[in-house]
């Protein structure tokens, strides 16, 4: 490990608050290159390093990290952070290393070999590390708290600060139970101050953080919640010819700016974010139901701007650190005004202008009251309390339904529900009622009379119905969140019992239980559905091979390929002159998903395949070429007019004397003559050879190595092999759809 340049000293309780304004200013210069605190960064800063507690309340992208992150750098001693995602440490974690700031992370998803020398590093005499940041799922296991304890006692640890502190409490939109368990950080290591930092917290919320933190007398620190740089839009789905085209235009005349998409459920996210590629838009889905490397691996193409637009659920975004997001649209409306400032605040992080649109329909509107009527009607037979928080969800979203439906300023109507009350001249039209008044009135207007529904029961009101109401019933349960297969593949296979403790397991035992979970309770049993794989996966990796329910069929092979010939075959109009054997590139992009994902397991290899597809619908011809060409130089033709002599074809063969069955796959023995796969001019019909499985190209692979390349017999596959490959044919296309989404 890297040592320190800034090494970490005991150092006396008096020579603590030496450092002045002028100092934390050189020091904002020199590791961050910024002139001048902002807002209130140095109060917060100050406070935390005369030892006081602090709740720091500050809009999004208004650079909270920063209050953390120049103590660290100013006082002797470890700043430990806490933090909700995994991801938003990894990136704040790189991005002080580049500083030349020692800092790390904890996680589950790290090798035992890094957290080791982690811990090496924070038992040694002078660790190097200045911020440690953990999980609040990590802080509630009882053997790190006693390491958290010996760092204590050894006077190390300097501050504790909660990011999205918001989460510890059940009023805020983003309630998250291991954050409660954060409570006992005060009773085993009094006198370390504490910085509670969120953008969103109503004084309700607040006074929640406040006391579960057991902050003592602390700063409490709020800023303006105005994001003036960002306007401020509404479009209504219902007057539009159709919403995907608009969308479309919108993000079209933007020029492909740098964008985030949030829609309701995974399958409009599949859905948008294909069709958006199709006409020319540079954009990747991004939703829970992806795999976390895969989530990384995209999160990663839009942060450097390999994919511009990002479809996404609300499992994308907290703590994201893009400065230029331009435009941030809500396609379906959210639940809560505490949710829809946190989205739209991710645009413009760089001040600079930028754009909130959300596009308000009918029946996402009814959609949403279901969801949380369902939710109060589940609650409500378990406990009056939750019910009665149910209830709260449903008038936090009248004030989302006021926002659309309303005439008035918009920008007003954000701050009001935070609690701040400004003129309507602050907005200097920047959001459509006040650029617009007249346009906004009138689509209003016409709006009104295109819902007989509305007619019926006025524009505002939300009324509790019963949840048994057919009509919504049906249309909900196609979502994401209430899908049976969906919970099923979170199944006991897939995850075990994890470090994690009792939290996550009965999480996933409700998961189980309950077919119709809200959505945040969703979202965290899949966050720590995810972090308990991982965990557990080292250690399967050695308990031998994998389970039948996780193991890649021949049929699923199949379906994937199939799969991904019909992407080939959609890139191959969009692009136009593909010089490809599409039948053998999505062999060989399936044999690529395949062995990579062979000993993980179904899911992940789905999830493999899905990405593919996905970067096939995006990717420009040379990408396509690139990576086909880099593999296999066989797949791509350099002049598709002319046709290559045929090379000799794969041949499969029996082992002599036991290959009478077919079925046992360690009995057949294959053949590459020529290792390539024929090239065909465009038209021609393509007779591709049969292919084996991967494990009988790895056994071939084994024997050739044994015997030489001599032991051949037969020409051709026996019946039970061809049989199977083509039962496997045929059995593909009806799984498919199945399967894989
Ligand atoms: N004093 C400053 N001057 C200029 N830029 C700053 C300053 N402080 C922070 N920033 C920048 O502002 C951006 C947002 O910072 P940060 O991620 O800490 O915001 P945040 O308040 O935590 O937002 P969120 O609520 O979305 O997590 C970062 O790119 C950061 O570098
Ligand atoms: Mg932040």
């Amino acid at each position: 490990m890297k040592k320190s340049l800034l090494p970490v000293k005991n150092v006396p309780a008096s020579e603590r608050h030496s450092v002045g304004k002028e100092d934390l200013v050189r020091l904002l210069k020199q590791y961050f290159g910024h002139p001048e605190f902002r807002g209130k960064q140095l109060e917060a800063i100050e406070a935390v390093l005369a030892g006081r507690d602090c709740f720091c309340l500050m809009p999004t992208g208004g650079g909270k990290s920063m209050c953390y992150q120049i103590p660290a750098v100013a006082k002797p001693g470890i700043v430990l952070v806490i933090s909700p995602l995994i991801a938003l440490m990894e990136n704040q974690v790189a991005a002080l290393k580049m500083k030349g700031i020692p800092a790390e992370f904890l996680s589950s998803t790290q090798t035992a070999q890094t957290k080791e020398k982690i811990h090496e590093e924070l038992n040694s005499g002078k660790p190097s590390i200045r911020l440690l940041y953990v999980t609040p799922e990590l802080v509630a296991i009882f053997g790190f708290m006693t390491k958290l304890t010996k760092l204590y006692n050894r006077g190390l640890l300097s501050l504790i600060a909660i990011d999205e502190a918001h989460c510890i409490s059940t009023w805020g939109h983003d309630f998250r139970p291991s954050y409660r368990k954060l409570s006992s950080l005060r009773r085993h290591l009094p006198g370390v101050p504490i910085l509670a930092l969120t953008a969103t917290a109503v004084p309700k919320v607040q006074n929640d953080v406040i006391e579960s933190l057991c902050l003592q007398h602390p700063l409490i620190l709020r800023a303006s919640f105005n994001r003036p740089n960002i306007f401020y839009e509404v479009r209504y789905k219902d007057l539009l010819a159709d919403a995907y085209t608009d969308l479309s235009n919108l993000l079209k005349s933007a020029r492909n700016v740098c964008s985030i998409v949030y829609c309701l459920e995974r399958s409009i996210c599949d859905d948008l974010s294909g069709y958006l590629c199709k006409n020319g838009i540079s954009s990747a889905a991004y939703h829970a139901g992806l795999n976390s490397k895969l989530r990384s691996a995209i999160l990663d193409d839009w942060l450097s701007s390999r994919v511009q637009v990002i479809v996404a659920t609300v499992a994308f975004g907290m703590g994201i650190d893009r400065k230029d997001v331009r435009i941030v649209c809500h396609f379906n409306i959210p639940k809560s005004m505490e949710g829809f400032y946190q989205e739209s605040g991710r645009a413009g992080r760089d001040q600079l202008p930028s754009r909130s649109v959300l596009y308000y329909g009918m029946d996402d509107r009814k959609r949403m009251e279901f969801i949380l009527r369902n939710a109060a009607n589940k609650n409500s037979e378990s406990s009056s309390s939750s019910n009665s928080l149910s209830e709260k969800s449903l008038e936090a979203f009248s004030q989302m339904v006021e926002y659309c439906e309303g005439s008035g300023c918009r920008r007003k109507r954000i701050l009001k529900s935070f609690g701040e009350e400004v003129p309507a001249s602050l907005c200097q039209k920047s959001c459509d009622a006040c650029k617009h008044p007249g346009l906004v009135s009138r689509k209003l207007e016409e709006l009104r009379h295109s819902s007989n529904t509305h007619k019926r029961d006025g524009f505002f009101p939300i009324i509790i119905k019963s949840s048994k109401d057919a009509f919504l019933e049906g249309q909900v349960q196609d979502t994401e969140f209430w899908n049976r297969d969906d919970e099923g593949s979170f199944s006991g296979e897939d995850i075990s019992d994890s470090d994690d403790g009792v939290e996550v397991i009965s999480s996933l035992t409700r998961s189980k239980i309950s077919t119709k979970a809200g959505l945040d309770e969703k979202f965290e049993i899949l966050k720590h559905a995810e972090e308990v794989y991982y965990q557990n996966k080292g250690q399967r990796k050695q308990e031998g091979s994998l389970t039948d329910k996780k193991a890649i069929s021949e049929t699923l092979k199949e379906a994937s390929k199939k799969r991904l010939l019909n992407a080939l075959k959609q890139a191959q109009e969009r692009l136009g002159d593909l010089p490809l054997d599409l039948e053998a590139s999505a062999i060989f992009l399936e044999m690529d998903c395949f062995k990579k994902y062979e000993k993980v397991g179904k899911t992940f290899y789905n999830s493999q395949v899905a990405a593919t597809v996905r970067w096939l619908s995006s990717s420009s011809h040379e990408q396509i070429l690139d990576r086909l060409n880099a593999n296999s130089t066989t797949l791509v033709s350099t002049n598709c007019k002319s046709v290559t002599p045929p090379p000799d074809p794969i041949i499969l063969d029996h082992v002599p004397g036991e290959a009478s069955t077919g079925e046992n796959q360690d009995n057949i023995k294959l053949k590459h003559s020529n290792e390539s796969v024929e090239m065909k001019a465009p038209g021609e019909k393509i007779e591709l050879p049969q292919i084996p499985s991967f494990s009988e190209f790895i056994n071939q692979k084994r024997k050739e190595g044994q015997m030489g390349s001599s032991g051949v017999s037969s020409q051709y596959p026996s019946r039970g092999v061809q049989k199977r490959i083509l039962d496997s044919q045929k059995n593909g296309a009806n799984n498919a759809s199945k399967r894989i989404r």
